[in-house]
């Protein structure tokens, strides 16, 4: 990725020596409190446009040594529910480990098994690289992963390969599918809030979007991905996600009551 130094989950606390942002006062994830959080009837649904891709248009799926990274075309965009239109660049995953949950995000202080993130860029910059240092420049939908008691056949898209990219660095080309189908099917039910990249550089350039409702996998698919990659060190690829950090002077905006 763009200017990456090697930074790891294990010295996140360092992160803002070699990124500044990484220690500002708009960083993600967050808890959302949902006692504090305030209902906004001006929030709209999300509406995805082009997210159903054919079978024969295949899309780079990759183990970055950090996450496995699905490259996402252009042409899906959101026309809804945010004030600029954006368009996709990449989806990834934040997942734990056998001895716990791995979402980025919390409610009540509860984490989740696993998260989507679906990561967008504002189509009034020329290029994503343009977009990630204005304050409106991205947008990522977020949804949070639980084990439920059937197969989901969207996530099943992306699990069924990782054994093939087990390693950093590898990648594979996957068939198109509905990426729709990897968040919820009511896009109504919302949080929104202004945060940042939880990664270095942490740029605090993100609108943030987290679903209400969340994805639901079998066990056994839960395990493929937190059993299935490996990092630069051969370790275990597990438990990617970001320590909460503080809201500070932000509010959460919820779509429902
Ligand atoms: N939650 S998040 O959206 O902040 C996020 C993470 F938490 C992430 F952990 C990641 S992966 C770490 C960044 C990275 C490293 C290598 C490569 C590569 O070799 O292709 C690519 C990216 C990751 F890729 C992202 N999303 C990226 C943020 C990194 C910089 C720009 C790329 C698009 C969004
Ligand atoms: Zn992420």
């Amino acid at each position: 990725g763009p200017g990456h130094s090697h930074w790891s989950y294990e010295d996140r606390e360092h992160w803002g020596v070699d990124y500044p942002d990484c220690a500002g006062t708009v960083q993600s994830p967050i808890n959302i409190d949902t006692a504090k959080t305030i209902f906004s009837p001006q929030l709209r649904p999300i509406q995805l446009s082009g997210y159903s891709l054919p079978a024969n248009e295949k899309l780079k799926l990759r183990n970055n040594g950090h996450t496995v990274l699905l490259e996402l075309p252009e042409s899906l965009a959101i026309t809804g529910g945010y004030a600029q239109q954006y368009r996709a660049v990449q989806l990834h995953l934040h997942w734990g480990s056998p001895s716990g949950p791995g979402s980025e995000h919390t409610v009540n202080g509860h984490r989740f098994a696993a998260e989507i993130h679906v990561v967008h860029y504002n189509t009034k910059y020329d290029s994503f690289k343009e977009a990630m240092v204005h304050p409106d420049g991205l947008a990522v939908l977020g949804a949070f992963l639980e084990v439920g008691p059937r197969e989901n056949p969207y996530y099943q898209e992306i699990l069924e390969h990782l054994y093939k990219i087990q390693r950093e660095g590898e990648e594979v080309l996957v068939p198109g599918f509905n990426i729709a189908g990897l968040l919820p099917a009511n896009l109504k039910l919302y949080f929104h809030y202004n945060g940042s990249l939880t990664t270095p550089p942490c740029y605090q350039t993100v609108k943030w979007t987290v679903f209400n409702q969340t994805m639901l996998l079998s066990h056994d698919q839960m395990s493929m991905l937190v059993m299935s990659l490996r990092n630069d060190d051969s370790k275990p690829l597990q438990n990617n996600y970001r320590m909460i950090q503080d809201l500070h002077r932000r509010r959460v905006l919820s779509s429902f009551q």
